[in-house]
């Protein structure tokens, strides 16, 4: 529902309101239901759906027991009628819409399952109480109590799941906070200084690299790039954009390097957290069907194939109008998810508040669901495997035109512009040598490549060996086979499109990763490395850690070609990354995991964060999505298991042997299976 509302307010003022409103207020879309759908303040429904539903409680018997706090007096019948009314208007609305919106999608879940729950029980108490005040036909039982208490929990369920959601999206704006929550502004003399994102004032100009967040909202004023709105206008696409356009706080930045106007502070930064943590929960739905929907259907289905079955066959057989109803009610009802609508969501609130405590940031509950089928692991290399921690280890010059210190100045030009591990290296390098740094414009970044940009008239580009090779430029092979050979990744420099120089860094593989893909290994799961770096480097670190499948040189969409190779070849794929060139693949990936200190981009496309960004927490992971969907899988049975017995008895099957479920055992089948999945849920834990 956020992105329907974020199309129609494109002004930030307005986002503004937005952003305090969304964080108290309940409206969230939740699963099985499409975004657009309002599930209103369900706090506030709950608690006035209780009041409601306390006297209803009291005043009429369950399933037709008397429990002892119950009492009835002349009159009473009224009170429960109209007080149940108002409930099921105001409390059933959710369901009732979510209904809808399941149906016309010609996909009934979990909401149309429960709204014919309660509405079957709406409608028959009514008729039930017409039929008692007016016609002489004897006790008709009603089912107020059921409808009473099955929206309450409904209610229930859907706010505590709702209420995990958030929580990890909490989580989510405190890890935000970790990351580089600054900007760097430019002044008229083109001197960058990085400040915190209070500081910055509308009216100043910010530099924004790419794969970067735009920080605040603005306009651009030098250079053209691509920007993914998505977590903040919902539209999954990159936009184009050049000078003049606007961009919006909370956007990633894509391929170039801009400079903004500010145009709009302050809570936009904090803004940009809370798009993110509302359109992560949104996303939810988009890959699989969870399995309660699964359930639920299922349930729906044969609850009411067998409910007009019962129908049917009672009517024929006995030819009574009223035994044919009450039996096909008693199925609906006997077959409502009192239990069900609590199975999944406590086991979600338990399992993601887990998560975080551990350092695993959920995004995706699917990824709970899917992670047991995991049977290969992809990692990157570069920041994933390795710390993504250069130092220079060599620099070349290949002709006497340049030395080797204009080779490290001219690269550091463009470096100065690029998050990429790499120029960190670079620049840590050029620091020592305490020369200011040439001014580079143009600066465009070429993924899974390097960048390119001008500096002093002269065209310059930092490219990989793969690059070369595939331009067929004429480089040393022997000094790069050397530096290569022993772990380095190198980028040369182009001037002018000659080779001129190189610089080599080497890098530190991270303490964790060998026990980390031995343990992965022994679960079964096949590591394999994606890196963009060349071969050699690719290969030293992977002899190393002993990764058999190795993948280099690689483009960013040349990474998510081999995700979707391995799953046409049936597997089901993790793909662990931390860079701008990994995004592609993290999405594309059953399940894309994120290291938190990683790009923006990265983490925007990963279904799981690893917080610490410690590789350690992938074996977390599994542990707590394994526990995670066995739970899940008991609940199911708890909370909707029973009814494989309970419909077809509640349906008259072994009436002939004198076996009739009476609606008061029924009852208590159920309201002993959702207190057993309430338990259960709450045993969750990581091993
Ligand atoms: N900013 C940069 N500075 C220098 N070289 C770069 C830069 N960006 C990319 N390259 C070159 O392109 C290659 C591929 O880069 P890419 O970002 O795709 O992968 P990577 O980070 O090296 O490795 P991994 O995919 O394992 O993270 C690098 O190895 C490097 O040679
Ligand atoms: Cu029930
Ligand atoms: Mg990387």
């Amino acid at each position: 529902m956020m992105n329907k509302q974020m199309n129609h307010h494109n002004h930030h003022s307005e986002y503004h309101e937005m952003a305090h409103h969304d964080m108290n207020h309940a409206e969230m879309s939740h699963e099985g239901m499409d975004h657009s759908m309002h599930m209103g303040n369900l706090k506030q429904k709950f608690f006035v759906s209780l009041c409601l539903a306390i006297p209803i409680i009291i005043l009429s018997p369950m399933m037709g027991i008397n429990l002892p706090f119950q009492m009835t007096f002349t009159g009473s019948d009224w009170i429960v009628l109209i007080l149940a009314t108002i409930l099921f208007f105001y409390g059933g609305m959710p369901f009732l819409q979510g209904a809808k919106m399941e149906l016309k999608g010609k996909n009934p879940a979990m909401m149309t399952l429960i709204s014919l729950g309660i509405s079957v029980a709406y409608l028959y108490s009514v008729y039930a109480f017409i039929s008692n005040q007016f016609l002489q036909n004897g006790h008709v039982m009603d089912f107020f109590w059921e409808l009473a208490t099955l929206i309450l929990i409904m209610l229930l369920g859907h706010w505590v799941e709702m209420n995990a959601i958030q929580n990890a999206g909490n989580a989510l704006q405190k890890m935000a906070e970790l990351l580089p929550s600054t900007a760097t502004i430019v002044n008229e003399a083109g001197d960058l200084k990085i400040v915190s994102l209070q500081e910055v004032q509308v009216g100043q100009f910010v530099v924004v690299k790419a794969g970067e967040k735009v920080p605040t909202d603005g306009v651009i004023t030098v250079g053209k790039t691509s920007i993914n709105e998505s977590m903040v206008t919902g539209e999954s696409k990159e936009v184009s954009k050049a000078i003049a356009d606007q961009v919006i706080g909370g956007s990633v930045n894509g391929s170039g390097t801009i400079t903004v106007k500010v145009t709009g502070t302050g809570e936009s930064g904090y803004l940009s957290q809370v798009m993110q943590l509302v359109s992560s929960a949104q996303k939810e739905k988009s890959k699989v069907e969870s399995l309660s929907d699964k359930v639920a259907k299922w349930l729906f289905y044969i609850a009411l194939s067998f409910g007009i079955g019962a129908f049917i066959v009672w009517l024929l057989m006995t030819k009574d109008l009223n035994i044919a109803f009450e039996r096909m009610v008693t199925v609906l009802i006997i077959a409502c998810p009192h239990a069900l609508g609590l199975a999944i969501p406590l086991v979600v609130a338990r399992s993601t508040s887990l998560g975080a405590k551990n350092g695993l940031l959920i995004k995706n509950r699917q990824a709970l669901e899917v992670a047991k089928k995991v049977d290969t692991i992809l990692m990157d290399k570069t920041g994933t495997l390795t710390e993504g921690n250069f130092s220079v280890t060599a620099i070349k010059a290949f002709s006497t035109a340049y030395t080797k210190e204009d080779i490290l100045s001219y690269m550091s030009a463009l470096e100065n512009n690029s998050s990429h591990p790499l120029a960190t290296g670079v620049l840590k390098e050029q620091k020592k040598t305490k020369q200011t740094i040439p001014v580079a414009t143009d600066i465009r970044n070429i993924a899974g490549v390097g960048l390119e940009g001008i500096v002093a008239q002269l065209q310059l580009k930092i490219v990989s060996v793969s690059y070369l090779n595939k331009n067929q430029l004429v480089y040393d092979q022997s000094i790069f086979h050397e530096l290569a050979s022993k772990g380095y990744t190198v980028s040369f420099l182009l001037i002018n499109g000659e080779v001129a120089g190189l610089i080599a860094q080497g890098d530190q593989i991270k303490p964790q990763a060998k026990k980390m893909i031995q343990a992965l290994k022994s679960k079964g799961i096949s590591p394999v490395m994606l890196t963009g770096d060349n071969k050699q480097a690719a290969v030293a670190v992977a002899t190393y850690l002993g990764i058999d499948a190795i993948h280099a040189e690689l483009l960013p969409e040349e990474k998510e070609q081999i995700v979707r190779d391995y799953q046409k070849e049936g597997k089901t794929v993790m793909m662990v990354g931390d860079g701008v060139n990994d995004a592609p693949s993290l999405v594309r990936a059953d399940i894309g995991i994120a290291i938190g200190a990683g790009t923006d981009v990265a983490v925007e496309s990963a279904d799981v964060i690893l917080v610490k960004s410690d590789l350690a927490d992938i074996l977390h992971f599994l542990s707590l999505a394994r526990n995670t969907a066995k739970k899940m899988l008991q609940n199911l049975w708890w909370g909707a298991g029973y009814n494989i017995l309970a419909i077809p008895l509640a349906a008259g099957v072994l009436a002939f042997a004198g076996v009739i479920l009476s609606p008061a055992v029924g009852a208590i089948l159920m309201s002993f299976s959702t207190v057993i999945v309430a338990i259960n849920a709450m045993l969750l834990k990581i091993d």
